[in-house]
């Protein structure tokens, strides 16, 4: 079997100039094609949701729209835990919360259904990427204001050249990869 390190430098590739000039887009479509390679990763983001133990100590896992739900729904299916979207503005039916928030490329508000999580929900929050941070802190946001708790934050790749490891400095943020 690979090592997590080898199918993550496999299937994880440079996109320069995308979606604007300036960014380097990191593309996790090879991985997800990956079946051996994709399964490793669920199982590594999962175990963010256990403790040293093995057992599971989350109630629920948010996915952000749209590459975080590609990850998210898996990972609350191996934890037997219930899947939670959070959606870009529009998105949801039910009454919502929303939080604004600003990308490295642009700007946008998401959302999460009011009675998304019971009280006192334990919530483990998945992406694939943390860049500035702001997604994930408005994630948060969102979480919170729904009387939930945040156990963690799993990504699976963490740029350090941006400051989103800083901006989430009081929060459990975990990266697969850090680049
Ligand atoms: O740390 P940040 O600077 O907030 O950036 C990270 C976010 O940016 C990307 O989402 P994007 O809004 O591009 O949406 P997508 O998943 O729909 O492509 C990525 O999937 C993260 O959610
Ligand atoms: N550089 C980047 N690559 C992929 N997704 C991102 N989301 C924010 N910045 C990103």
């Amino acid at each position: 079997m690979r090592s997590l390190d080898e199918v993550l430098t496999q299937g994880i590739r440079d996109i320069p100039d995308y979606p604007q000039p300036g960014v380097l887009f990191k593309d996790i479509t090879p991985l997800l094609a990956d079946h051996t390679g994709f399964t490793q990763v669920v199982e590594a983001m999962a175990a963010f949701g256990k403790d040293d133990d093995g057992e599971v100590v989350v109630d629920k896992v948010v996915g952000i729209e749209a590459r975080g739900f590609i990850l998210a729904a898996p990972v609350a299916l191996a934890l037997g835990a219930g899947f939670v979207p959070v959606r870009k503005q529009g998105k949801l039916p039910a009454a919502t919360y929303a939080e604004s928030y600003a990308l490295e490329y642009g700007e946008a508000t998401i959302e999460v259904h009011q009675d998304a999580f019971a009280p006192g929900d334990r919530v483990l929050v998945i992406d694939d990427v943390l860049a500035t941070g702001g997604t994930v802190e408005a994630c948060l946001r969102l979480i919170r204001r729904c009387g939930a708790d945040v156990a963690g934050t799993a990504v699976l790749i963490e740029l350090s050249f941006l400051p989103g490891r800083k901006r989430l400095a009081d929060e459990r943020v975990d990266a697969l990869v850090t680049v």
